[in-house]
């Protein structure tokens, strides 16, 4: 087995990446506006209701449209995925990853055209698509590589004349529900740790970027999954959402998304049906108020260009995405005349085109969202850049910057999910930390510092689950940054960590007596 690397992310000033993209581009074409399926038990079926995902930069492009799965379709993908799942959950963990191996080598293989389709289908600029992709191939070569590690258990004693094992085995049906923003890495991942561990489950992927997980699903089969495995049910999720939360049989859930819906989720599975004979795991990663922390130490222009790159990348619509700056006071306002200077240099466009730095936001509640944030932002503080939207062909914000912020101002509090930055200060490096702890939320955060005390104080004290010294607060790397975040951010978990695969599982201890019999 070869070490686990994560993938390199493609150098898109090279002709010839710039060329396989187009043909990348060209691939997708071919397949824009396509009527896609249900996948149940590996039948498809096609059904009348369908719902159109298109071009967050061009909206009257469409790119699928998307069969819609009725509670009946859930029932059917439950039936299913009960009986895949025992004889699946008896198939040596090696088959399984060598499943996984495989649909990385095949994404591998056709990456310009995943990274095409998210480009059209989320909106996402070049660089970015092509990192969803690579943490895509990520989290399946480093599955793999987990499943194989953790298959035989953990060692335990046994005393003599008895013989000890503790292992873990699967669940049963989990539920993955995916979010838009990581339309093929984090749906690629939640599912693939759900399979490889002996799961079987249905996929529910964001209605906003489904067209990317059916090709998913595509390359699973293609990799040797076996039907009922991953059963593919898009739907409304007034329809099919709490339906198969609430389902007695639904053994797990795995969400990524929202506070609010992770919320309800985690209610709603609480609930003990009739008819259900095991409590429900529920792993939730939810949204972001995350903080860029700046000391007076600080090199400003590395600090500024970690905001900008945090705060407007993917036009901010990250769960990690950098929303809130705190500067201390001496440094504060040559800090952001810095970062007002490379905010207004960025390119917001057709992420089509490589020039564009910034594309789109995901819809039309998102842009409407995000403007009446700049509204509260306005009378809360002073608008220093952007603040306008460009709506005439697809959802287009401006890079924003607000300065001025009280650190407990809505601004500064509430998950935006787009283009937007709020500016405070604070006193001392203590009363920042004070501060940035100050949210619902604990995802990730970042320090910009020369000062090794300042390190360390952050590292004890500072409450997010990803916690970066001197770079970004987003990016982070399967295997190598574990993800996921504290309170309202989520259940603690950690994709693309050593201990996320056993949230699938659990523990089972047998004990055999030698020589009794
Ligand atoms: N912590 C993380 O790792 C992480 C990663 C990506 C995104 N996010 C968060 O996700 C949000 C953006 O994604 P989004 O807009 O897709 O989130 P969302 O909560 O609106 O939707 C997420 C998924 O939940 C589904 N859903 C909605 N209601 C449901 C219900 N009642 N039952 C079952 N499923 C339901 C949606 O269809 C979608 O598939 C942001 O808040 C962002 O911070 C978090
Ligand atoms: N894992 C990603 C964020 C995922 C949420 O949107 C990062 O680290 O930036």
């Amino acid at each position: 087995m070869i070490p686990y690397k994560h993938e390199p992310f493609t150098d898109f000033s090279l002709e010839e990446n710039q060329k396989l993209m187009q043909e990348g581009f060209n691939i997708v074409s071919e397949y824009l506006g396509e009527e896609y399926p249900l996948i149940i038990n590996g039948e498809r079926i096609m059904t009348d209701k369908k719902k159109d995902t298109y071009n967050p930069a061009n909206t009257e492009e469409v790119v699928g449209k998307i069969s819609q799965a009725t509670q009946e379709h859930a029932n059917q993908a439950m039936e299913a995925a009960k009986e895949r799942f025992e004889t699946w959950r008896k198939v040596a963990p090696e088959v399984r990853a060598d499943v996984l191996f495989k649909a990385a080598a095949i994404i591998r293989d056709r990456k310009f055209e995943f990274t095409a389709l998210l480009i059209k289908e989320a909106g996402k600029p070049w660089k970015e698509a092509d990192a969803d992709t690579a943490e895509a191939i990520d989290f399946l070569e480093y599955y793999g590589r987990q499943m194989l590690k953790i298959k035989d258990g953990e060692p335990v004693e046994s005393r003599p004349g008895e013989y000890n094992q503790f292992d873990y085995i699967p669940l049963g049906v989990g539920f993955v529900v995916s979010p838009w923003n990581f339309a093929l890495a984090i749906m690629a991942g939640t599912t693939a740790a759900a399979v490889v561990t002996g799961n079987t489950v249905l996929l529910k992927p964001s209605s906003l970027a489904s067209a990317v997980s059916y090709k998913f699903v595509e390359v699973m089969e293609e990799a040797g999954l076996p039907a009922g495995v991953i059963n593919y049910v898009p739907g409304s999720s007034r329809d099919i959402g709490d339906y198969i939360v609430e389902h007695k049989d639904t053994r797990f859930i795995s969400f990524t998304g929202s506070r609010d819906v992770g919320v309800r989720i985690y209610e709603k599975a609480a609930i003990v049906q009739e008819g259900q004979v095991n409590l429900k795991r529920v792993i939730a990663e939810m949204g972001g108020k995350d903080t860029i922390v700046v000391d007076a130490s600080a090199d400003l222009e590395l600090a500024a260009q970690a905001i900008v790159d945090s705060a407007f990348g993917f036009s901010g619509q990250k769960c990690s995405a950098c929303s809130r700056v705190i500067a201390l006071e001496d440094i504060h306002d040559e800090l952001l005349e810095k970062v007002k200077e490379k905010t207004t240099k960025l390119t917001v466009g057709d992420p089509v085109n490589q020039s564009n730095m910034m594309g789109p936001v995901i819809d039309q509640a998102s842009i409407d969202k995000i403007k009446e944030y700049i509204e509260i932002g306005k009378k809360e503080g002073k608008l220093e850049a952007g603040g306008t939207t460009d709506e005439n062909k697809g959802h287009f914000v401006h890079p924003t910057v607000f300065s001025g912020l009280k650190h407990n101002d809505r601004l500064m509090q509430e998950e935006i999910f787009g283009p937007v930055v709020g500016f405070t200060t604070a006193k001392d490096f203590t009363q920042a930390i004070e501060y940035a702890n100050d949210t619902d939320y604990g995802l990730t955060g970042a320090v910009i510092t020369k000062n090794r005390e300042h390190i360390e104080q952050a590292r004890e004290d500072f409450m997010v689950g990803n916690l970066y010294f001197n770079r970004n607060c987003t990016g982070a790397i399967v295997g190598y940054q574990p993800f996921g975040g504290f309170k309202m951010s989520g259940t603690d978990s950690k994709a693309g960590g050593p201990d996320y695969l056993i949230l699938h599982m659990q523990g089972r201890t047998s004990s055999e007596m030698l020589k009794r019999y």
